[in-house]
């Protein structure tokens, strides 16, 4: 059997080398031809997944994608050829809500906010949008959900409307992308919506970059608008709309969900589903093959407060660092290649935070996503 991964899937060898030969693939690169001999194939998301990849390919059995967005792949067309399907839903969603709220620690010190008395409108409560909110209620940050698809399935969160969360001093979009049905989200911050935010307001795009019209943000911040911009997704990628980077407080090549756990859980989870689909009792789990952390033990001798707590958040992840490579190294390595060679990063669940005995016993680290003996 042979299975085609995208090289750029941690883990892969050790996951897959005892079910198939396995054939590395470079993303954008797969043609027709090449794909015809697979008959598993694991894709990033930046391999489109359809007709034109597949025809010509008769046998192929799996699918599988290591990554929460599915909008790469159709479908329908492959259930119209009985070619079973496989995504990691919620793979980097932790790492996407870390990444927002280091942007907001960043942004906070950068401007003299009290986080505490910001609001925060999250569009898209599912997934990443719930690990975000958990962040925030741990800090005390007052949030507001939009979903109308959760809230007309019965979902017993409170959800406020679309105006309501646009109207938050924080907008953070987690929303896939989709252009039909009855709340498509392809530029859902349109250059109407756009044009009534505030100069106060901040906006933070770490979903898919066409949820927001590109052309119309740049017109309006070339205009002299306010409006503070934490951007990791762009209309277009890898050829974004390069001007819109001197605009940005934040700005990086789509890594908000590239913490290395991240990544290797959407290599696991794919590993389960193929054994599931070949009938393979699965022996391998990603605790095997995690590297240790560079920091894994943090002693805390006093009382949590903010400034505390912002240190931890930065000390694990600051996303300056990567705000910093993409503004130096965009125009020689390129989009893609900044993703490929993206540094390694952890997930505050690699940090164990020990309270000394003095030290107030507040479980907020906890509830924030460090391990936290109690
Ligand atoms: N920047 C990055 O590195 C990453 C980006 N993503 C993107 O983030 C998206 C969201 O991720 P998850 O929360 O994990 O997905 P999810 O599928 O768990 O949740 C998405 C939520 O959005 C809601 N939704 C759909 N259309 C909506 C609309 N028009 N208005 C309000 N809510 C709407 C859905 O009902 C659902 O609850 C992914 O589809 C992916 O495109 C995901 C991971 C990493
Ligand atoms: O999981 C998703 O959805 C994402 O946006 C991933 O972070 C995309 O990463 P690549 O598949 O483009 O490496």
């Amino acid at each position: 059997m042979k299975i085609y991964y995208d090289e750029n899937m941690p883990f892969a060898r050790e996951f897959f080398s005892g079910l198939g030969e396995l054939v590395p693939f470079a993303g954008r690169e797969l043609s027709q031809e090449t794909a015809a001999e697979a008959d598993v194939l694991l894709v990033r998301s930046i391999t489109r997944v359809n007709q034109a990849l597949l025809q010509s390919n008769k046998q192929i059995q799996f699918v599988g994608t290591a990554t929460i967005g599915v909008d790469h792949i159709d479908q329908a067309y492959l259930n119209s050829r009985n070619i079973s399907f496989s995504a990691a839903p919620g793979c980097n969603a932790v790492s996407v809500a870390e990444y927002v709220l280091s942007a907001l620690v960043v942004l906070a010190e950068r401007y003299l906010l009290d986080l505490s008395g910001l609001t925060v409108g999250i569009v898209g409560a599912g997934n990443t949008g719930t690990r975000l909110s958990e962040k925030l209620k741990a800090l005390g940050i007052r949030y507001y959900l939009c979903d109308p698809l959760l809230a007309e399935q019965g979902d017993e969160r409170e959800f406020v409307s679309l105006e309501r969360v646009l109207s938050c001093d924080v907008i953070s979009l987690h929303v896939p992308l989709t252009t039909a049905g009855q709340y498509p989200s392809y530029h859902l911050l349109n250059r109407e919506r756009l044009t009534r935010l505030t100069d106060k307001q901040i906006l933070i795009n770490a979903c898919r970059g066409e949820v927001v019209d590109n052309q119309a943000l740049l017109e309006l911040k070339q205009a002299g608008h306010g409006l503070k911009l934490v951007w990791d997704v762009w209309e277009n990628e890898p050829d974004i709309l390069m001007p819109l980077i001197d605009h940005t407080e934040i700005a990086t090549a789509h890594i908000a969900g590239y913490s290395l756990e991240g990544k290797a859980r959407g290599t696991e989870m794919l590993y389960l589903a193929l054994c599931k689909q070949l009938k393979i009792k699965p022996k391998l789990t990603l605790s095997q093959f995690l590297p240790p952390a560079s920091i894994t033990h943090v002693e805390i001798k006093q009382h949590f407060d903010e400034i505390i707590l912002n240190q931890l958040v930065k000390m694990v992840y600051d996303v300056r660092r990567d705000d910093g490579i993409f503004r130096q190294q965009l125009s020689c390595q390129g989009f893609d290649m900044l993703r490929k060679n993206y540094p390694v990063r952890r997930e505050f669940s690699a940090v164990t935070v020990a309270l000394a005995e003095q030290a107030s016993n507040n479980d907020v680290p906890h509830q924030l996503g460090f391990n936290f003996p109690r």
